[in-house]
């Protein structure tokens, strides 16, 4: 089918032939005698072209255009202009009216005219698609960030999560890691089953074990009922181990256990039971130094690290650095219902500073500004993220759903946005997005 039309002519004769012709060019025609009952049929969603003479009884062409604009101003509509109606064609066409066509036209103008509406209106409204599955996937994702680091990290991310494999996230203090764990299981298959954190620095002594293994009736003092660990409350879903750099070697050796044999022992019970779980753990220490410092079980690294993420510094990230803030801002104005005012040369101090505490750190510093704690003053404007960044992280978000929608389909997903080929993979290259993480 080429498109759907609603036709508007009110000489029965010209109705009759011209449904006939376009049906036959392959349009799907709804025909109508009066501009009012056209109307009644346009909705927003309306995908297809509105095509109508000017001159009817009661509501004309023009204010049947018109009152189209009013539901929708993208559905293209196409005017027949009689004899001596031109000039007031030429004035539609300032209006918004898509094309008009004298009397008595010619059939193939008439068809190509109305295949380009229909396409415009397909791309319009695959373009609100887009945009609005955009907004859905940002709010879903909030791991901001435009530069290659970062583009390359949530490739990465959506490529791991669907192969459900244990996974190191590394990377300095406040870079992001447990943020990446979230993304790694709500972008999985366990997205519907449990998410069970455990910092393995902040376990309390002594309980540690019990904690993460449980125990079985009677096996410990004042317990006599058996307690499972949040290793089985973990079960079905994900269990990350944050901050694993941090754990008493003693447990080290019953985590391998659970890893290796995908069941756990809890304390005095003579049985193992089986797990069904997903491990990730985080580390912000080199594991391999802490293996030669004998801290760190060399069998425990070995396994956890089948795959292993890097969450890069802020200061690896350029001018990410303007987006995060930006965005951190916003969040604390909406937060705490202020406004504020930030200095001059805001801008070059977040690039300078080189963020040691990383996006928490700049997360703190963003809300410390807005409480007016720190280097705010009255009456000057904002620094914005340059536009560059900006449209660089519009872009790269953009790219990388019409990939996701396609499963990497680079055709398909360049229709979708409309680019030129060679604009699309030059886009592709200056971005760093691995096309070939999308493809299912
Ligand atoms: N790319 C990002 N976009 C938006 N928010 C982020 C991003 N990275 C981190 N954050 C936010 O920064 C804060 C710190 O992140 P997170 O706790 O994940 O870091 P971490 O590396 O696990 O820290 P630690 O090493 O101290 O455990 C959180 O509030 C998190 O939501």
């Amino acid at each position: 089918m080429t498109g759907t039309l609603l036709f508007v002519e009110d000489d029965d004769a010209l109705r009759t032939a011209t449904v006939q012709l376009l049906e036959l060019a392959g349009f799907d025609v709804t025909a109508f005698a009066d501009a009012e009952s056209a109307l009644a049929a346009v909705t927003p969603d309306f995908a297809g072209a509105v095509v109508t003479d000017i001159r009817m009884a009661r509501m004309d062409g023009l204010e049947l255009a018109a009152a189209i604009r009013g539901v929708d101003a993208e559905i293209p509509v196409i005017l027949v202009t009689g004899h001596g109606d031109v000039p007031m064609a030429v004035a539609a066409l300032r209006d918004g009216a898509f094309d008009f066509l004298a009397k008595p036209f010619a059939a193939d103008h008439l068809v190509a005219s109305l295949t380009r509406a229909v396409e415009r209106r397909r791309l319009v409204l695959d373009n609100r698609a887009l945009r609005a599955a955009m907004a859905a996937a940002e709010a879903d994702s909030p791991l901001i960030g435009a530069s290659p680091a970062m583009v390359r990290l949530r490739a990465s991310i959506r490529q791991l999560a669907g192969a459900d494999l244990d996974v190191l996230v590394e990377g300095e203090t406040g870079t992001g890691k447990e943020l990446v764990s979230v993304l790694l299981h709500r972008q999985g298959p366990r997205r519907a089953r449990p998410f069970v954190a455990v910092n393995c620095a902040a376990l309390p002594e002594g309980l540690a074990e019990i904690e993460l293994f449980g125990h079985a009736a009677d096996s410990v003092p004042h317990s006599r009922l058996a307690r499972d660990g949040r290793i089985v409350a973990s079960s079905g879903g994900t269990l990350l181990l944050d901050e694993v750099d941090s754990m008493p070697l003693a447990m080290q050796a019953r985590l391998l256990r659970v890893l290796e044999e995908r069941e756990v022992q809890p304390i005095g019970a003579d049985r193992p039971q089986p797990v069904n779980l997903r491990v990730v753990a985080t580390s912000k220490s080199d594991l391999s130094a802490l293996v030669e410092q004998g801290r760190f079980r060399a069998d425990l690294l070995y396994r956890l690290s089948t795959v292993r993420l890097r969450v890069p510094p802020v200061r690896e990230r350029g001018d990410d650095v303007l987006l995060l803030f930006a965005a951190f801002v916003a969040e604390a104005r909406a937060e705490l219902g202020r406004e504020v005012r930030l200095p001059d040369g805001a801008a070059d101090r977040l690039r300078t500073h080189d963020w040691p505490g990383n996006v928490r750190e700049l997360r703190n510093h963003a809300f410390a500004v807005v409480l007016g704690m720190e280097g705010a003053t009255q009456g000057e404007a904002a620094p914005l993220p340059p536009l560059a960044a900006r449209v660089a992280a519009f872009e790269a978000g953009a790219i990388e759903e019409a990939l996701r929608r396609t499963g990497g389909q680079v055709t398909r997903a360049i229709d979708l946005l409309g680019l030129p080929r060679k604009t699309f993979y030059d886009k592709v290259n200056r971005l760093g997005i691995d096309v070939a993480s999308f493809r299912r």
